[in-house]
């Protein structure tokens, strides 16, 4: 099987979907690896590199598309490569189709089979392809928040630690799952009273017990949220219901509650975000006010620190991109119920319940589809 690798267009994109380490794997395994020429530059892997570990390098996106039996890229394709899109290819990178209601139909119309890195879940339901890129989104949301509540970038001024003598910052952060775990240790290390929010109490007794520092858990409800985000100098977004559109649990009245300057960092946003008055933005113009609040909803946020997302990314991907190319798709979806559930269409028919929930389409569960 051939396995392609575009360069990423997506806004300040820098990532690429394999490194040259990973490209020689795949070559030593006997298959073609067509990378776009440039494709890695924005990771610090020159075209040089990609050359020494076997790839044939393409000047066009579209020979990679054309040519390649499986396309592996970072972010979801951008409307200017949906004509790209065909029925005899498998494109396995995040996809988001809760939150991409064009891009579905644009999978549907052209046939293609996807398998969305986000939904690939292991038995106990863990989410082994997403987990890395929210360790890296998770820590860098309270970046986010230190730099966006200094004074000269529109903040209340206020240092995340404190000092002492003087109260350190409060940030929430709702779902501690691996987004909401990341950001609570950053933000504990940096002195924060932080507060965890989240349904599943296991998660909150868990990180009770490993969690050091200013901490609070609240059980998710109305009320919590509310009193916890009046108060709050930074939130965290990071709740998720995997491969649907995320809930929004925080209201624009809880938004308009907020003190001037505080600041919302919504990481769930590529689900559609969990603060009401969130909409996507990128990072060359990531922030916006709303009562007085800055919302950042960057939607690619581990694309600003590419070199270590694309070795994060890669150390996860790999396993399965090799499992595919190997045994061919049919026989690695068999032998993997974790890459089944990546599965979110085939051959032109929507296999994702939660996305056909979200957005009122017919699916068939993969199941019936392989007999
Ligand atoms: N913007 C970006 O660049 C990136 C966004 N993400 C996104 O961040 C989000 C979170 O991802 P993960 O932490 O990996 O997911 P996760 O599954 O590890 O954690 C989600 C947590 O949310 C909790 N939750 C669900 N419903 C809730 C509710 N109503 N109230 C409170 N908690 C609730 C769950 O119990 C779970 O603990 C996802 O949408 C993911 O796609 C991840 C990486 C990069
Ligand atoms: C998970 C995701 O959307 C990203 O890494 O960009
Ligand atoms: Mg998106």
């Amino acid at each position: 099987m051939n396995v392609g690798v575009p360069k990423e267009i997506k806004d300040n994109e820098y990532r690429v979907a394999l490194t040259p380490g990973s490209v020689g794997m795949l070559v030593r395994e006997g298959m073609e690896v067509l990378v776009q020429c440039g494709a890695g530059e924005g990771s610090g892997f020159p075209d040089s590199e990609y050359r020494l570990s076997g790839a044939t390098l393409l000047r066009d996106a579209s020979a990679v598309w054309e040519r390649a039996g499986m396309i592996m890229k970072v972010k979801e394709p951008q409307p200017s490569e949906y004509a790209y899109l065909r029925k005899d290819m498998i494109l396995f990178t995040y996809l988001h189709l809760a939150a991409e209601y064009e891009l579905t139909l644009a999978l549907l119309n052209a046939g293609t089979t996807s398998i969305a890195y986000e939904t690939v879940q292991l038995d106990n339901g863990a989410l082994p392809l997403l987990m890395p890129m929210s360790e890296v989104a998770g820590r860098m949301s309270v970046q986010v928040v230190a730099h966006y509540l200094e004074k000269e970038n529109g903040g209340r001024g206020k240092l995340l630690g404190g000092v002492p003598g003087v109260r350190q910052a409060d940030v929430v952060v709702l779902g501690g799952g691996i987004v909401g775990s990341n950001a609570a240790r950053m933000a504990l290390g940096m002195g924060a009273h932080v507060t965890i929010i989240d349904t599943n109490l296991d998660r909150l007794r868990y990180l009770e017990e490993v969690l050091h520092g200013h901490l609070t858990t609240l059980g998710s409800n109305h009320q919590n949220i509310e009193d916890s985000v009046r108060h709050a100098d930074g939130v965290i977004g990071s709740v998720l219901i995997p491969g649907a559109k995320a809930p929004v649990i925080v209201s624009r009245e809880m938004v308009a509650s907020m003190k001037p300057g505080s600041v919302i960092a919504d990481v769930a946003i590529d689900q559609g975000g969990c603060v009401e008055t969130s909409k996507p933005t990128k990072h060359s113009d990531p922030v916006y006010q709303i009562h007085g609040v800055i919302h950042y909803c960057v939607t690619n946020m581990p694309g600003a620190v590419p070199r270590t997302s694309t070795y994060a990314l890669n150390n996860a991907t790999l396993p399965y991109a090799l499992r595919i190319a190997k045994a061919g798709l049919k026989q690695a979806l068999c032998g993997e119920a974790s890459l089944a559930r990546g599965v979110n269409t085939l051959e032109g028919r929507l296999t994702s319940r939660a996305v056909g929930e979200t957005h009122s389409l017919d699916y068939v569960p993969l199941s019936k589809m392989m007999g």
